[in-house]
């Protein structure tokens, strides 16, 4: 168990709706390897975005427990969880989140900057070669094509050099083409940094990229994962 990097049991995570309640999380045994890449796929409203949100830290579960790198998120304040979020998770989202008035090199070392942190130009750099990006460091987002976007979304992701890249639907914008060169790009910058990623997708294809497919269905996994994962 010591090389998982992600860890839940019994994870449920219940939204009161009306007089109702939504179980979109619902018992869930989930674990990562340090450095695999799984993807989790699923239909609308499975339960996806709720897990991710959950392994990043961005909201708390009703009952169960996550851990990440070592750490039980539960147990933590808001301000460390805050801490965490910055240092640890790459976060990267179907809409990119760039900022529209910083370029691409901005962008990137934003993360950086918001910590106080030291940049490191040469690892900058590299990452911004690996995407293919060194000839936009100094474009604007919207004078870049979606597939530049998401790569500059990526590298501003892979930036603080996180543990764990948290990708949800990252490619849903983008033609088939350009969404495996993205996805190619992410999974070999990973291997490089000895990042783990965790990607929700809809896409098949894009999920055999991954080193394994978890599959959910009303909040429980249904396919490829349990504590015995990896084995
Ligand atoms: N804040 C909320 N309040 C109430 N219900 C919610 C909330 N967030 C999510 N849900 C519900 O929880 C369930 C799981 O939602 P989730 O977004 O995790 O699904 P998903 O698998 O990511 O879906 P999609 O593929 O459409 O993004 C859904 O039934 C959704 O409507």
């Amino acid at each position: 168990m010591e090389s998982m990097i992600v860890r839940t049991e019994r994870l449920k995570k219940y939204y009161r709706l009306g007089a109702g309640t939504v179980k979109a999380l619902d018992g869930i045994d989930f674990c990562v390897k340090e450095g695999e890449f799984v993807a989790v796929t699923g239909k609308s409203g499975s339960g996806k975005t709720t897990l991710l949100q959950m392994l990043g830290g961005l909201d708390r579960p009703t009952s169960g427990t996550v851990h990440v790198d070592g750490k039980n998120l539960a147990e933590m304040s808001k301000d460390s969880l805050t801490v965490f979020r910055r240092r640890k998770v790459g976060f990267i989202f179907q809409n990119y989140n760039l900022v529209p008035d910083l370029t691409v090199y901005e962008n990137v070392v934003f993360p950086i900057e918001l910590d106080g942190a030291y940049i490191d130009r040469d690892y900058i750099e590299r990452i911004l070669f690996m995407l293919k990006l060194q000839k936009k460091t100094e474009a604007l987002p919207h004078m870049i094509s979606g597939g530049e976007q998401q790569r500059a979304a990526i590298a501003r992701a892979l930036a603080t050099k996180p543990s764990i890249i948290l990708a949800d639907e990252p490619t849903g914008n983008l033609d088939t083409v350009a969404s495996h060169d993205v996805l190619g790009l992410l999974k070999m910058a990973a291997e490089e940094f000895r990042q783990t990623i965790v990607l929700i997708t809809h896409d098949q294809d894009i999920a055999q990229m991954a080193d394994r497919i978890v599959r959910i269905e009303d909040g429980r996994i249904v396919k490829g994962c349990g504590m015995d994962a990896g084995e």
